[in-house]
């Protein structure tokens, strides 16, 4: 699951987009590149506008490359002003890059990059319209459990269904923390041939998601850094 970033690249082609930036009102240039999931990069240069709120941030540009160019999900990015250092983006394109790269897409930055869970916590996102409107395809929490959400612990772990190798798991009551916290199953998950729906599953329910593995090894897969008991993250 693991990919190696290659972070030199990155940070090359994003001052390559910087270089190609129209930033004519604010002379204030802006390049970025990212890695997709599936090994391709995309970029994006902030371009402005004579009206100037109408400005597209870098990010935007980048964003908009992903999907014209074939869609997935951002691993890391690398975004950069004029002196070709690293860039925080802004609040608005936290949120952009949030929902395409989503809690663990790392951003370079000084010292070491940081995990979108970091330059946006307690972030708004898809799961929230999920949990409200049920808007979205992401999986929904049923009604009767909406008080339970953000609590509890989900965990995953790969099963045998009809011969075949998939991924499952239940929401359980307890958050792991108080002695005498009420504890059992909240709710048994479907399964999925792909892990990463499994942890989206448990990621719509709760920020304690934790995988144990067909070897019986923990990681945690939930949100923020991982608890003490549970140091291992899943897919690094
Ligand atoms: O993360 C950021 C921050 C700013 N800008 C652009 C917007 C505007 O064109 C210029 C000055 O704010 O920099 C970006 O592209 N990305």
């Amino acid at each position: 699951m693991t990919m190696d970033i290659d972070w030199a690249a990155l940070r090359a082609a994003a001052i390559d987009a910087m270089r190609r930036a129209y930033a004519p009102y604010s002379n204030f240039p802006v390049g970025a590149a990212a890695l997709v999931d599936d090994g391709r990069m995309v970029v994006g240069c902030n371009v402005e506008n004579a009206s100037y709120g109408v400005t597209l941030c870098a990010e935007c540009g980048l964003v908009s490359a992903l999907h014209a160019s074939g869609g997935g999900k951002l691993i890391a990015m690398s975004c950069v002003g004029a002196t070709g250092e690293p860039l925080m983006p802004c609040g608005r394109c936290r949120q952009l890059l949030w929902e395409h790269g989503g809690p663990e897409c790392l951003i370079e930055a000084e010292p070491v990059p940081l995990r979108m869970a970091e330059l946006l916590p307690h972030a708004f996102g898809p799961a929230d319209l999920e949990a409200i409107a049920g808007t979205t395809k992401l999986p929904a929490v049923p009604e009767e459990l909406a008080v339970w959400r953000g609590r509890g612990t989900v965990f995953l772990h790969p099963d045998v269904a009809g011969g075949q190798q998939v991924w499952t798991g239940y929401w359980e009551r307890s958050a792991g923390d108080s002695d005498g916290a009420p504890t059992g199953v909240l709710e048994e998950a479907p399964s999925w041939a792909d892990p990463a729906d499994a942890v989206t599953w448990g990621q719509a329910r709760t920020p304690r998601v934790v995988v144990v593995d067909a070897a019986g090894s923990i990681f945690w897969a939930g949100e923020g850094e991982p608890p003490l008991e549970i140091p291992l993250r899943w897919g690094d």
